[in-house]
């Protein structure tokens, strides 16, 4: 088993890269299904579990697959036969393996998919796929822990989603692009991400319009092929070490950040008296020795979003007074604050909403990461804590982050990881040479 050890206390300063987005590139890995020839060549693929389990998932279905892992380059072919189950083996690994339903309906007329059922973070259920994609044809069963769905064809259609949902989006998205006619998503989700896969799409062949508003328009087609992508910058990962460069009064430049996709983000940091500069090649934080209170509630996009929840609130945590922190998208998304409670965080939680009594002297302590985003948030509070904080559960925050020990320890952190075994090993039998404990 694996810690991230952090001794909290330094200021970060510097530069740091972000990768590839992972929402980004776990629909297009699943776009690529519908490619009955050529390759799908993706640059800029972040190297994450998720990745792996899609690329896995996509080698079940038949699919070729090569990860060019020092290019970050993904060249996927999906030109022979595809089958079309997903097992929970990789379901049950990312919920995001729900987005090969859609494809697979698409391309072959049939799919049949493990039901992903909740996870950490809330329930998560796929009602609103599944509303969608019956409007488009599909004849829908849940059976033996599966959702199977046939249609011969798929025919276009109106599709109103009650809510904004972006995993919905994308897969009537997909599924739409071979469906006769014109299929309308009102309501649609305006995610960034959306907008990539779409644009994804089209050079496929698609005829995808209106991404990134809440009403798109897709004119079905016969066929799609193979295509070049380079996958978009990670926001939340972006958004995640500018959070860390005002939680450590520094100054980082995040380059590659894109700040039209964090104006949310920015608006708040600003609103708490960090000043963020956007330059040509990322975003510049610097951070503030008095942090302002700030209200925030997590929304659909170009809301604040549910992903950078965790984290900010440690931000808040540590500003002059009190916060609070509304969550409307998932109903169990303050696990992080019950560790942080154990770092010394005072809040009340009342059903949707937390408030945050600051300022927080956080003091260290072995925490655990109960998902992906709780994972980093717990991380960035022990930038801040006095003494060392120890972070156990780190296959959630590899589902995420690529090195996000060594990026801080670049920027100047006293991080490391380390495998338990081998310390205790050490321990009992300790070494001559004489070890830096830092
Ligand atoms: C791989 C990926 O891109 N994951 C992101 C995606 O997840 P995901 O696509 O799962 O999120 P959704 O936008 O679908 O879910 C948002 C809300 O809608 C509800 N809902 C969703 C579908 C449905 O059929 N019925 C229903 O009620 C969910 O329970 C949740 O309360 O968007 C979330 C919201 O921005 C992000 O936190 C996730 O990081
Ligand atoms: C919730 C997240 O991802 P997923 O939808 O894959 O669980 C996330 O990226 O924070």
């Amino acid at each position: 088993m694996e810690k991230i050890v952090v001794k909290g206390g330094q200021r970060l300063t510097g530069r740091v890269k972000v990768e590839g987005a992972k929402n980004a590139v776990l629909p297009i890995q699943a776009a690529a299904i519908l490619a009955s020839s050529g390759n799908i060549k993706l640059s800029n693929v972040p190297i994450l579990s998720d990745v792996t389990t899609m690329n896995q998932l996509l080698r079940f279905l038949n699919i070729k697959v090569d990860f060019d892992e020092n290019k970050h380059v993904l060249t996927i072919n999906a030109a022979d036969p595809v089958s079309s189950e997903a097992p929970l083996e990789y379901v049950s690994r990312m919920r995001a393996s729900m987005v090969v339903l859609g494809p697979l309906l698409a391309r072959t007329g049939h799919a049949q998919i493990a039901l992903p059922g909740g996870c950490a973070i809330g329930s998560r259920p796929i009602d609103l796929h599944l509303k969608g994609l019956r409007q488009l044809g599909a004849v829908i069963e849940q059976h033996d822990g599966y959702v199977e769905a046939r249609a011969e064809h798929l025919i276009g259609d109106h599709i109103y989603l009650d809510f904004p949902s972006v995993g919905a989006t994308q897969n009537l998205m997909m599924a739409a692009t071979f469906a006769q006619g014109i299929t309308t998503i009102e309501n649609a989700a305006s995610e960034p991400e959306i907008v990539d896969l779409a644009n994804m799409l089209n050079k496929m062949g698609a005829r995808v319009h209106g991404a990134g508003t809440d009403v798109i328009r897709i004119q079905g087609v016969n066929f799609l092929h193979g295509c070049e992508h380079t996958v978009m910058a990670d926001r939340i990962e972006a958004g995640t070490f500018m959070i860390a460069a005002a939680i450590t009064n520094g100054d980082v430049v995040v380059e590659g950040a894109v700040a039209k996709h964090n104006t949310s983000l920015i608006a708040k940091l600003e609103e708490m008296g960090v000043t963020v500069i956007n330059q040509e090649d990322g975003i510049r934080v610097l951070g503030t020795s008095v942090l302002i209170p700030t209200n925030i509630k997590t929304l659909p996009y170009p809301g604040f979003p549910t992903d950078l929840q965790p984290q900010m609130s440690v931000l808040q945590l540590l500003a002059n007074g009190t916060s609070t922190l509304d969550e409307t998208i998932f109903e169990n998304r303050f696990m992080h604050l019950e560790e942080l409670r154990r770092m010394n965080a005072d809040f009340q939680i009342n059903g949707p909403v937390a408030v945050l009594n600051g300022p927080t002297r956080f003091s260290g302590a072995e925490v655990a990461a109960s998902d992906l985003r709780a994972g980093a948030a717990l991380v960035l509070a022990g930038l801040a804590a006095d003494g060392i904080t120890q972070v156990r559960n780190l296959k959630y925050i590899d589902r995420g982050y690529y090195h996000l020990h060594q990026k801080l320890q670049q920027l100047g952190a006293k991080i490391d990881r380390i495998d338990v075994e081998d310390k205790f090993k050490l321990a009992v039998k300790p070494s001559k040479n004489k070890t830096n404990q830092d």
